[in-house]
Order: C-alpha cells, then structure tokens, then sequence
C-alpha cells in the first residue's frame, strides 16, 4: 500500500493550489487588461500581470513536483496584498473588498488552521480600517459598508475555521487507523514499511532490537485475554519511556521490532541489555493483578546490503536463538574480524 495516498491534506492543498493557479492566472490577465485600459489602474495592472506569471509558473512546477508549504504560503501573501491594494486604491463602489470573503477559505485550506487564524483577523483589521477611512462615503454609509463587511466575513471565517478543523481531525484519525496498531498505539507493519524505506535517511548507524515475550500465552491462559491485552499496552508504553528516540512497532501479537541509532556496537547491546533487565524488574499492576513477564531480545546491525526484510530476518535469527538458550536474553551477531557471538544475560 503507498502511504502517501493517506496524508490527504498535502494532496488536497495542492489540488486547490494548482486550482487557484489555473483560476487567477487567467482572471489576473483580465483584469490586468481593465485596470490597464477602462479602469487606468496601472500600477494594479502590472502587479496582475506579474501575478499572472507567478501563478502559471507555480501551475507547471506543481504538475512535476510536490508542493512544498512556501508556494502556499506566497500565494496566500501575493492574493492578500493585491486585494488590499485593490481595496484601498478603488472606490468601494468598485466592489474590489468583496474578493476579501474568499480569502479566508483559501487560508484555511492551503495553510491549515493556525495560519488561517493570523491571516484571516490580519486581513479583517486592514480592510475594516481601510474601508472605513474612505472619505467617499457618506459617515452612515461606511458605517453600515463596515457592520455588514464585518459579519459577512466573521460567518465565512468561523465556517472555514470549524470546516478546517474537523476535515484534519478525521484526515489524522484516518492515518492513525491506517498505520498504529489499535491495541497499543505502537506503529504497524505498514509504518514500519514506511519508516524504513522513506523516512529513515542514514541508516549507517542502525541497529534493530527484535523483542518477544516470554512464556506470554500463559498470561493469557491465568488471567484471560483481557488481561494480556493489558500487558500488551503497558508493555508498549515501557518501550517508548526506556528506548527514548527511537522507533516502536507492534509486529506480531507478542513481538516488537525497535529501531534506533547507537555509535557503536556497544552502546546498542548496553540499551537492549537495559530493556531485557528493566522488564526482568518492573512488576505491571493490571486490575490490583502483579504480573511479571521477561522479554527475549534478538538484535541485528544494519549492513549496506540489507533490505527490511533481510534486515529483519537476521534479528530473527538472534531472537530465535535467545529463546532456544532459555528466553529472558539478548542475541546479537556482529560482524567484526570475525563472526562472533555476543550473549547477554
Ligand atoms: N491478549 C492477547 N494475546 C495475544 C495477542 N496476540 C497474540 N496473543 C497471544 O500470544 C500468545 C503467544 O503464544 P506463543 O507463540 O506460544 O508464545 P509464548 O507463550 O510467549 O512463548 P514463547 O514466545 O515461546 O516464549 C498466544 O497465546 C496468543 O493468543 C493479543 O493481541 N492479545
């Protein structure tokens, strides 16, 4: 599955981006064409008309490359300073303040909520200000232009704010859904797939802990399902407090892959010996219920050669011996001079 179809909200902000390019790109032309000719705004006519260039440069860059958050964040300043420019050089008889009610909703939409927030009130003082400072008007008329400025566009704001709001609320839930595993929050196989082959950039250094509970079915077999499940999430959660940085990932019912960087050798067998002891040690408390449980760690260096699969099947080997040698150990094999093995506990 490519995970890219699931972050929704960078292909909508660019499906509206390249829409907005398209729509202004040709609209700039136009009324580049009136302020230049009817209208004799020409230093509006030639800002629309660099504009217009913009906007069909970001069209074609958008068709061969992903967005990336400065082009939605200039087009949002570049639309916002000509409306104000509009708005304080024409008349408002011209109209031109009325493009300001679509401005939020692009806000949000290209920018998310926060930037929608600043540049939604920023947008609503200048023109309030501007409007009302224009001696054309007759006092009641700037007043009642003002009051109904004003509420128009506080009701198209909250709109775009409460619509922003829940659409990447469900667009985050949706991603969750898809990548954690729902028992205990830890990532998937799917994230890991992702995480490995996306997002982890140097891998010189990496070193993979392949870890599996001891004797777990008994837990299950005492105290019930329930219970285990219990144990699962606790056990999760002391993965993430004692890897610290680093990477945790539910991959089977009982097994967990951790991904982490060390310096050395060394330094990756010391913290998967500190995981194993502080599972030997700690006593979870489910329901008033003690319950101990040890953990087999098989641990495997990253090699140039490796695919995830690979790389991963070589810390199975090493979990499979710590399990055949007793259980409650850390396997590793590294290559140095030569082949040796490493045993822990
Ligand atoms: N509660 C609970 N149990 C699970 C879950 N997924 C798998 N299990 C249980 O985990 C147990 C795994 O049993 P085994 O594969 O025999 O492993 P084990 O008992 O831990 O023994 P060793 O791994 O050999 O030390 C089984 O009883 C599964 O039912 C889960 O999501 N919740």
């Amino acid at each position: 599955m490519d995970i890219a179809a699931l972050n929704s909200t960078k292909s909508l902000r660019k499906d509206v981006l390249r829409g907005m390019c398209l729509c202004f790109g040709f609209l700039s032309v136009g009324f580049a064409g009136f302020n230049l000719t009817v209208n004799n705004f020409p230093l509006l006519g030639y800002i629309e008309i660099c504009f217009s260039i913009y906007c069909i440069f970001t069209y074609i860059s958008l068709i061969r490359r992903p967005l990336q958050f400065w082009q939605s964040l200039i087009m949002c300043v570049l639309i916002t300073l000509i409306v104000i420019l509009g708005t304080s050089l024409a008349s408002p008889r011209n109209g031109v303040f009325v493009w300001s009610f679509a401005l939020p909703i692009l806000y949000y939409l290209l920018l998310g909520k926060q930037y929608g927030v600043i540049f939604s009130a920023n947008l609503l003082v200048i023109q309030v200000f501007i409007l009302g400072s224009k001696s054309t008007l007759a006092p009641f008329e700037t007043f009642n232009l003002s009051l109904n400025l004003l509420c128009a566009y506080l009701s198209i704001w909250a709109i775009s704010h409460v619509f922003e709001g829940s659409r990447s609320h469900f667009s985050k839930r949706l991603k969750n859904l898809a990548l954690l595993d729902p028992l205990t929050g830890a990532g998937n196989r799917l994230s890991m797939n992702h995480y490995f082959e996306v997002e982890l950039q140097d891998k010189s250094q990496l070193y993979l802990f392949l870890l599996d509970l001891d004797f777990f079915k008994q837990i299950n077999d005492e105290h019930g399902h329930g219970v285990g499940d219990q144990v699962l999430i606790e056990v999760a959660t002391l993965l993430r407090v004692v890897l610290g940085r680093g990477y945790v990932f539910r991959v089977g019912g009982e097994e967990f892959a951790l991904f982490s960087s060390f310096a050395n050798e060394e330094a990756a067998l010391n913290t998967a010996e500190q995981i194993r002891a502080r599972f030997e040690n700690t006593t979870f408390d489910i329901d008033g219920l003690a319950i101990n449980v040890t953990t087999s760690i098989g641990v495997a260096k990253f090699k140039s050669t490796n695919s995830l699969e690979s790389f991963v099947n070589q810390a199975d080997k090493q979990l499979y011996k710590a399990k055949q040698f007793g259980r409650n150990k850390v396997y590793c094999k590294f290559k140095k001079e030569h082949d040796y093995e490493t045993v822990v506990a």
